[in-house]
């Protein structure tokens, strides 16, 4: 174990090479000098002629003299080369230094910033290094490029779909896999928001995979054996590699991205994609807040149903689209008959809960796309995208009857209500913006009000499509 201070005592490659190296020579060469007289004698030179002080001085500075010529061969040859190798990584390091500020790394790629290695001794292998080091700070730059681009790629986006979209295109696009998904946990339940290349991608909320790696909150890799085809899952690709991540921020799970690929991902890529982990963590974090925050501004929170304020600026979108494309579309006006009573009688708590059930009737009689708006306190707007005159009043029927067959309890008593609307259609109705679509199911609304409630009635539909200007209903609360 290394204690504070033995980084002293370890060998310093940098320290006085030079001057090592000439008091080896210079020694070497001295004790040359002082060894050959005793060697001479052991050829067979005369000692009496060896062990002279003239003999032993010639001798001592014929060493020296070797000794010092030594070195400095040594240093003529050994300096310009270490010169030379000094020179290029300066070279190295200025080139990554401006791009590093100039943010232009076109001309610093690891085959041009580097030294060129002609051999393998010391130093070849010092260079090799060298190069390896640059290598390695090109790759970090790589994967911070990447992640900063990740990051700024999601940080302006706070819609979820979109952001999933995104973080998708850019995690396939950086680990090389051909398909995936992002779920994300709303409500309880993991909802598939973003997908690209899978076959049946809804089968993955109740992958156990999926389960585990969000229970776990680690990573999931499953290699897969080459015979295997998930057919359900992933259309004419054979995977052999899918992997689970999950995406948590501050301990809280967010959701899972799910990625199939052909090739096993190398340690790198899962490294990269740890990191893209914990941006996309915060970033889907924010939308999800965001996306929270704008269904609870949006809501009515008494029926769930759209307050008036988001459903006019979808009423507006709707009959944009329309005006565009000439798709039909309904709007309905409903009203709770003689709701002022009910409140009377039973106390605003339960005309709250008849409100409530009214609204959970006429939610029930819409399909996916219908667009459903407490418009006023006992007053409900509906959009239906595609429904022409007759499908509104179809619907419209079909909202009053459930209504009727819907009583709310309230202790022993039960409570009754029926509800009278209006209906029209755009274009059928050839309104020149949404308001006059308004007007006309008002109108209407009030017309079957005045006809006795409990019905529904026409706005300015064509009579050729509606079967009934005025339908009759059953008879009042
Ligand atoms: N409990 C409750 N009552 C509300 C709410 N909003 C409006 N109201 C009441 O609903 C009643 C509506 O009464 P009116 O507009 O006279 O209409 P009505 O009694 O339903 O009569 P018709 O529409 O003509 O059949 C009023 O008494 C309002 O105070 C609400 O959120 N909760």
């Amino acid at each position: 174990m290394s204690r504070p201070g033995s980084i002293d005592r370890a060998p310093r490659p940098t320290r006085r090479l030079f001057t090592d190296l000439a008091r080896w020579m210079v020694g070497l060469g001295l004790l040359a000098g002082i060894a050959f007289p005793f060697l001479a004698t052991l050829l067979g030179l005369p000692p009496e002629e060896v062990y002279t002080p003239r003999f032993f001085g010639a001798t001592l500075l014929a060493g020296l003299a070797v000794g010092l010529a030594n070195y400095g061969l040594a240093r003529g040859v050994v300096r310009p080369r270490l010169r030379l190798l000094s020179g290029r990584m300066h070279q190295v390091a200025e080139s990554i230094g401006s791009a590093t500020y100039s943010d232009d790394w076109s001309r610093c790629r690891p085959e041009t910033c580097s030294v060129p290695v002609d051999s393998q001794d010391e130093l070849g292998e010092s260079a090799a290094a060298f190069n390896r080091l640059v290598g390695a700070l090109m790759n970090a730059h790589e994967v911070e490029d990447a992640v900063r681009d990740f990051s700024r790629e999601l940080s302006g986006q706070l819609e979820l779909a979109p952001l999933a979209a995104r973080a998708l295109t850019q995690l396939l696009n950086h680990t090389g896999a051909q398909a995936g998904a992002v779920l994300v946990e709303q409500g309880g339940e993991l909802n598939v928001i973003a997908g690209h290349g899978l076959e049946d991608r809804e089968r993955l909320r109740h992958s156990d995979h999926v389960r585990e790696a969000l229970r776990s909150q680690a990573l999931r890799r499953l290699e897969l054996p080459e015979d295997i085809v998930i057919e359900a899952l992933v259309g004419n690709l054979r995977p052999r590699e899918v992997v689970v991540v999950p995406i948590v921020y501050q301990s809280v799970n967010l959701g899972v991205v799910v990625l199939a690929s052909t090739r096993p991902l190398t340690g790198e890529r899962l490294r990269l994609l740890e990191l893209f982990q914990r941006s996309f963590g915060l970033a889907l974090h924010n939308a999800v807040t965001y996306d929270h925050l704008e269904r609870l501004a949006a809501l009515d929170p008494l029926t769930g149903a759209y307050n008036r304020r988001f459903g006019l600026g979808r009423l507006h979108e709707e009959y944009q689209r329309s005006a565009r494309t000439r798709a039909p579309l309904g709007v309905l006006m409903l009203d709770i008959d003689h709701f002022k009573a009910v409140n009377d009688t039973y106390g605003h708590l339960v005309g709250d809960r008849v409100i409530a059930s009214t609204a959970n009737a006429i939610r029930r009689c819409l399909r996916e796309g219908d667009v459903l708006v407490r418009y006023g306190g006992e007053e409900f707007l509906v959009l239906l995208p595609g429904a022409g005159c007759v499908d509104a009043q179809r619907v419209a029927e079909r909202i009053r009857h459930a209504c009727t067959e819907t009583p709310v309890r309230d202790g022993e008593q039960t409570i009754q209500v029926t509800i009278s609307g209006g209906y029209t259609a755009f274009p059928e109705q050839d309104a020149g913006d949404e308001d006059a679509l308004i007007r006309s199911a008002d109108t209407a609304l009030y017309a079957a009000k005045a006809g006795g409630r409990n019905r529904i009635a026409a706005g300015e539909c064509p009579p050729s499509q509606s079967r009934e200007p005025l339908a009759q209903g059953r008879s009042g609360a």
